[in-house]
């Protein structure tokens, strides 16, 4: 890579005119505080990237690919493609700057897909030309061109003077890279008239500075002369260091050519004067130009003296480029450890989010685990209840006849006392005691016993009305409750009760067995305990009467 591709290349892609300003420190500061008070999202973004290219012109390669990430992000979000170009086109830049030259050129390439779509044709050329560019710093020549010429195409049709200044002289380098030093002289021939349309005096004086080395190379002495002197004058009143030195040496090469070495001594030491210390690239070429002037005069030990120095600008300036280089590794490194705690701190930002995210779900899961475990809870309780109750109906049912025993019929008692207290109705206890059970059972067995108890029980059932209840009472004995039966209706209904179920009688395994059964019934009228003694004391009665009968208790 020489020295005129290295300073066309500088100039192109760190040209404040190209990309955004590099801006004092100062005003970095301004955009940082406006950054911390309340702005809205657009203004935010404006500020992001102007603090982005702030901080690449200043070096702060982390902060501007920060700045340039989010404003990436935030132009997506607002839906502002030219400003996301913009964005991408900064990252991009950052990206170059750092010699990730293939990483560059895909974010360019982004940045150029997004702008062609937009009118932002200023955009859409700049980020054609970084593309060209860095290939061009990749030295891959053949692609950049292409990019060039289409930045160039567009520069034209959009009138955009500066971007196609810049894509001719580009081009320029590529064709003397390419095609040689002849190829490209028509190139800065035309940057120049184009410089001077524009009147853009340092653009002149630069490309002047350009074209004298190829001139003077092909031998067009006159035009290089030209071109030099009106380069050299310009660069004079402007100031650039180098390209008045470079040109120097190339005046120094004019005149050498035009078999003047006093003059071309004469540029030399100036260039040497400008050059010493500062551009050693360009202090070198005068030594060297020195070298071969002194040999040529005979005078060795001049030339000696100049081939030495040529020599030690070389081994320094290797030093240099390993300084540099090492340099480089170790700002990379930095950067890439900054860029790698950059990300960590996105990361533990993610992290921390994720973190919160997975406490709201836990809160969220615990109260809803809290919800399903009271349903769960509530199912287990009413499966237990059912069974609890199971468990206290079958412990208030007879395992044999199935009717309610004496435990069910408290339940029933008082399920019943505040219902009739509600309804206000009348209700009757029975008492009914098989007669002369023991001799079945003596008689038969006790399996018989349970087989006519069995069958007494379903006849009692059956011939109850539907709200009545039938309790084994204990036994051969069983007590009914009669609700909604008048102390007029007790006897009839007994009566009938007992005719039902003794009319036929039982038959077992072991043959009919004839039934009795003495009923003694009560009105409830000073609560069931008080009705049960009475009717059971009617029962008696009727036993001591003679049995199967109904008494009614007083
Ligand atoms: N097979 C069977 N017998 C039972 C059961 N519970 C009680 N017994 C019998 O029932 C008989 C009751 O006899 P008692 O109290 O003398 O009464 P009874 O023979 O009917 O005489 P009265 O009531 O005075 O007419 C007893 O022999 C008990 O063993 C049972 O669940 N199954």
């Amino acid at each position: 890579m020489g020295p005129v591709f290295v300073i066309a290349v500088a100039f192109v892609l760190f040209s404040p005119a190209l990309y955004a300003d590099s801006g004092p420190l100062i005003e970095l500061e301004a955009v940082e505080a406006e950054l911390m008070q309340d702005v809205d999202d657009e203004q935010r973004l404006s500020l992001l990237l102007r603090r982005g290219q702030l901080a690449r012109g200043l070096g702060r390669y982390a902060q501007a690919k920060v700045d340039a990430r989010e404003a990436i992000e935030l132009a997506e979000t607002l839906g502002s493609p030219e400003k996301r170009g913009r964005a991408l086109h900064l990252l991009g830049t950052v990206k170059a700057e750092q010699g990730r030259l293939a990483e560059a050129i895909d974010t360019f390439f982004e940045a150029r897909e997004i702008l062609a779509d937009t009118d932002d044709h200023a955009g859409h050329g700049r980020a054609l030309m970084a593309i060209g560019v860095a290939y061009l710093m990749a030295e891959e020549y053949r692609g950049g061109r292409d990019y060039l010429e289409e930045a160039r195409a567009l520069a034209e049709t959009h009138g955009l003077d500066g971007l196609k200044l810049a894509a001719i002289n580009n081009l320029a380098i590529v064709a003397q890279n390419l095609e040689g030093m002849e190829a490209s002289l028509s190139l800065y021939q035309e940057a120049l008239d184009l410089a001077r349309a524009q009147d853009n005096q340092p653009e002149v004086a630069r490309v002047l500075a350009l074209l004298c080395q190829p001139l003077v190379e092909t031998g067009q002495l006159d035009d290089a002369e030209a071109a030099c002197l009106e380069g050299k004058d310009l660069l004079d009143e402007l100031g650039s260091l180098r390209l008045r030195a470079g040109v120097g040496v190339n005046l120094a090469r004019l005149r050498l050519a035009q078999g003047e070495p006093d003059q071309a001594e004469a540029h030399l030491r100036e260039a040497v004067d400008l050059a010493e210390g500062k551009v050693p690239t360009v202090e070198r070429d005068a030594h060297r130009v020195l070298y071969e002037l002194y040999e040529e005069r005979g005078d060795y030990r001049l030339a000696l003296e100049a081939y030495q120095r040529v020599h030690a600008l070389n081994e320094s300036m290797l030093a240099e480029d390993r300084r540099r280089e090492s340099a480089r590794l170790e700002a990379q490194y930095e950067l890439d450890r900054s860029e790698r705690e950059i990300e960590l701190l996105e990361l533990d930002r993610q992290l921390a989010a994720v973190r919160m995210q997975r406490q709201r779900w836990m809160l969220w899961g615990t109260g809803s685990g809290l919800i399903i475990l009271s349903f769960v809870a509530f199912f287990i309780w009413r499966v237990y209840r059912a069974r609890a109750q199971r468990g206290e109906e079958l412990a208030a049912r007879d395992p044999l006849t199935g009717l309610l025993n004496r435990r069910g019929f408290t339940i029933l008692a008082d399920l019943e006392a505040s219902r009739g207290q509600r309804e206000g109705y009348t209700k009757a206890i029975a008492m009914a005691d098989i007669d002369h059970f023991k001799p079945i059972n003596d008689q038969y067995g006790h399996a018989i016993g349970d087989t006519v108890l069995k069958v007494i029980s379903d006849r009692l059932q059956n011939n109850v009305r539907g709200f009545d209840s039938v309790i084994r009472w204990g036994g051969e004995e069983f007590l009914i409750m009669l609700p909604r039966v008048a102390e007029a209706e007790c006897f009839e209904l007994a009566s009938r009760l007992l005719e039902a179920v003794t009319r036929d009688p039982v038959e077992t395994e072991a043959g009919s067995i004839p039934i009795q059964m003495t009923i003694g019934i009560a009105q409830v009228t000073d609560g069931f305990d008080d009705a049960v003694a009475r009717a059971d004391e009617a029962l008696y009665e009727g036993k001591r009467a003679g049995r199967n009968r109904v008494i009614v208790a007083d």
